[in-house]
């Protein structure tokens, strides 16, 4: 069943930004290779990581499979990551798939006749996941066991198979399109947060160590702090600036190379990127300061709803750049001073 078991990424929203959350094809090797295998290694995600370690260490004790578990946050936070080390500290295998790869009902009976005891079943997007999926997968979470169509027509019958224990990871960006007998189904839920600049800091020295690549202690807090709080991103401009390091420079990676660099990235010295600047700027001038909805704003910039929901805001939201109020988008006081802006005087837009 290769073809449903994936490593698979959806291709880059827009290639050519710098600061684009999802890996290309060529980037997941080096992804790969930066990747924390054990716990441990995992940076930030305090709270995540303390209550796995006790999980984990619980349902080994037990010779159980550890609870199904959700993970969910933006891009880049590490989900991924996080699901290949529950199965290694759990010390058993991983299957990958994605929601939207599985399609028919017997892609996952497939898969979840196949787990042996105790192992990680990784479902990728699973928001994603087709409605006649998810019915399979309520009483394989549940029990244990799936009911299976065998022929068709009047010969169709249905037949009762038992599993293994498993454990669901689900990852999405999204966990409020989850259904919610779903999301019932999870007993761990943990929602990945953006890093602070000193665990980025921390994540930008230890790439650059597995790189070999040298690099001062400012020049490694320069690149953490225009990262979007996105270790995903943190390890690609890394990638950049040691690139124009070596052309430019003598290959050491200091503060006014790595500004030198992402200044020439387009990435201002907030962080921000090219497709924030364009969302912001839309807001700021085109209305005003806002509040403006959702498709007014999709429709002015030409990115899909989806994209800026997902991707570019809960950067700028978290930020304070940017509020979300049942009125539409708001830019804050904030962002019209970055762009040099005065606020409107009077009645403040943030009521
Ligand atoms: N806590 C962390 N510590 C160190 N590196 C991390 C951490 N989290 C993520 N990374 C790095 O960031 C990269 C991206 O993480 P990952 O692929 O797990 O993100 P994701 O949340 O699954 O993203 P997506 O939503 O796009 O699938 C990893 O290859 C890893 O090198
Ligand atoms: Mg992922």
């Amino acid at each position: 069943m290769s073809t449903i078991v994936t490593d698979d990424f959806s291709p880059a929203d827009f290639p050519n930004r710098v600061l684009d959350t999802k890996p290309p094809r060529e980037e997941e090797q080096i992804e790969r290779a930066l990747r924390p295998k054990q716990l441990d290694e995992y940076v930030g995600q305090a709270k995540i990581r303390e209550q796995l370690d006790i999980f984990i260490g619980a349902a080994k004790t037990r010779h159980e499979a550890l609870d199904h578990t959700l993970l969910f946050g933006p891009p880049g936070l590490g989900k991924t990551t996080l699901a290949h080390i529950i199965a290694r500290e759990m010390g058993v295998n991983l299957k990958q798939t994605s929601g939207p790869v599985l399609e028919r009902a017997g892609d996952l009976a497939a898969l979840l006749t196949n787990l042996e005891a105790n192992d990680v079943l990784f479902i990728d997007e699973i928001h994603r996941l087709s409605p006649v999926v998810e019915e399979i997968l309520y009483p394989a979470l549940e029990d244990y066991q799936i009911d299976i169509m065998i022929g068709e027509g009047p010969a169709a019958r249905s037949v009762k198979l038992d599993l293994q224990p498993f454990t669901l990871v689900g990852a999405t960006t999204r966990a409020g399109m989850l259904t919610n007998p779903l999301r019932d189904r999870f007993g761990i839920v943990a929602r990945l947060e953006f890093y602070t600049v000193e665990e980025l800091t921390f994540i930008v020295k230890r790439s650059a160590r597995l790189l070999h690549c040298e690099m001062s202690e400012d020049g490694a807090i320069e690149i953490a702090r225009r990262s979007r709080g996105t270790p995903r991103i943190a390890n690609r401009l890394l990638r950049r600036v040691r690139d124009y390091a070596q052309v430019k420079a003598d290959g050491h990676i200091t503060k006014t190379i790595a500004d030198a660099a992402l200044k020439m990235l387009d990435v201002d010295p907030v962080g921000l990127d090219v497709m924030d600047r364009k969302l912001l700027e839309a807001i700021l001038f085109r209305f005003n300061g806002g509040p403006v909805g959702l498709d007014n704003l999709a429709a002015s910039i030409g990115e899909a709803k989806d994209t800026i929901e997902d991707i570019i805001e809960p950067y700028l939201i978290q930020q304070g750049y940017l509020q979300r109020t049942p009125r539409g988008r708001i830019a804050s006081p904030m962002t019209f001073a970055h762009f040099g802006l005065t606020p409107p005087a009077g009645e403040s837009n943030l009521a």
